[in-house]
């Protein structure tokens, strides 16, 4: 039996991975599940997944979600507050730990998961691309194994060879590892007309159902800036090794080129239940739910180069991948600063890419070695970015 606990139960990739656990209940034990404001959606989870503990973060809700536990029969033990996760993350009895809360609001309890060497199954790429060689050298100095579960990376593990060594691409005749991207719901739409996107659009995700955050990102194609820097740490690769390839079908879910000229691809329908339940069982192989390809169904397989003028996001988050960690942690931070304000109605989708531009041009590299120098510029930025949306809106 392995016990787990899951940080941001509530959310899509949150739910995804209880949808696996629920196929498999002889394999898993669930410690402590939390949420941020969702508390019936927990409680109800809790007691059918028979967790031991409950974390909600959003004390604003705590007095109705107090009354709705004690009428439900709930047996876990509630906790509030953010401290909490950090104990649902680093518990003794926990063997594997989801890291799915979204942003940086995940960074301390995933961190504190990796600090007490635990499996992560890594979804929050937002505290990766935060801290970057901090994060790897916890795990290193703890015996924290990651496993990727962002799609493309989890991917990406599936087609290194086993004895894979971190940043060792030459030993393994690796040539390249391909980041495909689906572009996202405006590919194809003229570019003059994308200061009118609204946040339905925009998070109308083609081939992935996901929650607001992510889908922002899919459409600017900052996730995919997001997920090269994602890939840079998680396995140690150079700039130069990673290239990105727009797969609008979304079937192909990354790839790694070999120098005999092979190309390993891994391949299913977009459901995040197939990486969830690759990881939480790595190596062994179990049902998750979902549906093989069907090869008579599938129509278009393409290719092709994202362009600049139709995704600066991508291109700003290339950009600070070349400056270092400080300007990944500062650009991390303006982005979520400026897609919450494109989902609040209060900034348009092209203004998302130029008030991150603004942020990043003004950010100058500095020394960021620590969790607390990341707190400290994750901070400033939001403050200033806040500021900057401030300015827009009046
Ligand atoms: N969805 C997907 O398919 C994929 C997601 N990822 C990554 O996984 C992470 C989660 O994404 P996704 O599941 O889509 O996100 P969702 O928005 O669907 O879920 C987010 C979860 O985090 C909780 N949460 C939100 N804000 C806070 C906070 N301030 N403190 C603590 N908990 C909080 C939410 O609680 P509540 O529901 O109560 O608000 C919810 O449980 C992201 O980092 C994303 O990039 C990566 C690859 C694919
Ligand atoms: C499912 C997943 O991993 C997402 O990060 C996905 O990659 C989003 O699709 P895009 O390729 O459009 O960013
Ligand atoms: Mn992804």
């Amino acid at each position: 039996m392995q016990t787990l606990s899951i940080l941001g139960a509530t959310g899509s990739i949150g739910q995804s991975t209880l949808a696996v656990l629920s196929l498999h209940p002889e394999k898993f034990r669930v410690f402590g599940l939390s949420a941020h404001s969702q508390y019936q959606a927990l409680i109800d989870d809790a007691i059918k997944f028979r967790a031991q503990h409950i974390v909600l973060t959003d004390v604003s809700c705590a007095q109705e979600a107090n009354a709705y536990y004690q009428s439900s029969g709930c047996r876990a033990d509630l906790h509030y507050g953010s401290a909490a996760l950090d104990f649902i993350a680093a518990d003794a009895n926990v063997d594997t730990v989801m890291a799915a809360i979204v942003g940086a609001a995940g960074l301390l309890p995933t961190f504190a998961a990796v600090q007490a060497g635990k499996k992560v199954l890594l979804a929050n790429k937002e505290s990766l691309v935060m801290t970057g060689e901090i994060f790897i050298s916890a795990a290193n100095a703890s015996g924290a194994t990651i496993l990727p579960i962002d799609s493309e990376h989890n991917a990406i593990f599936q087609c290194l060879p086993h004895d894979f060594v971190y940043g060792d691409l030459a030993t393994s005749g690796i040539t390249k590892v391909l980041l495909t991207g689906s572009g996202g719901p405006f590919l194809e739409r003229t570019l003059d007309s994308f200061s009118q996107i609204t946040a339905d659009q925009a998070c109308a995700h083609p081939n992935w159902s996901m929650g607001q955050k992510i889908s922002v990102d899919s459409a600017t194609m900052m996730n995919k800036g997001l997920e090269f820097i994602e890939a840079k740490w998680l396995f140690g690769l150079a700039n130069d090794d990673i290239q990105i390839v727009l797969h609008p079908q979304s079937t192909i879910h990354s790839m790694v080129q070999y120098a005999d000229g092979s190309v390993l691809a891994q391949m299913g329908n977009p459901d995040m239940r197939t990486p969830i339940a690759h990881a939480l069982t790595y190596p062994e192989r179990i049902a998750s739910g979902v549906a093989p390809l069907d090869f008579n169904a599938l129509q278009d397989f393409t290719f092709s180069t994202p362009e600049p003028e139709r995704y600066p996001n991508l291109y700003l988050a290339l950009a600070a991948a070349e400056q270092g960690q400080s300007a990944c942690t500062v650009l991390n931070a303006a982005n979520e600063i400026s897609v919450a304000a494109f989902l609040a109605g209060t900034i348009s989708f092209t203004q998302i890419a130029e008030l991150n531009k603004q942020v990043l041009q003004e950010h100058t590299s500095q020394s960021c070695t620590s969790i607390a120098d990341v707190l400290k510029l994750d901070a400033a930025t939001r403050t200033y970015s806040q500021s900057l949306v401030e300015q827009v809106t009046c």
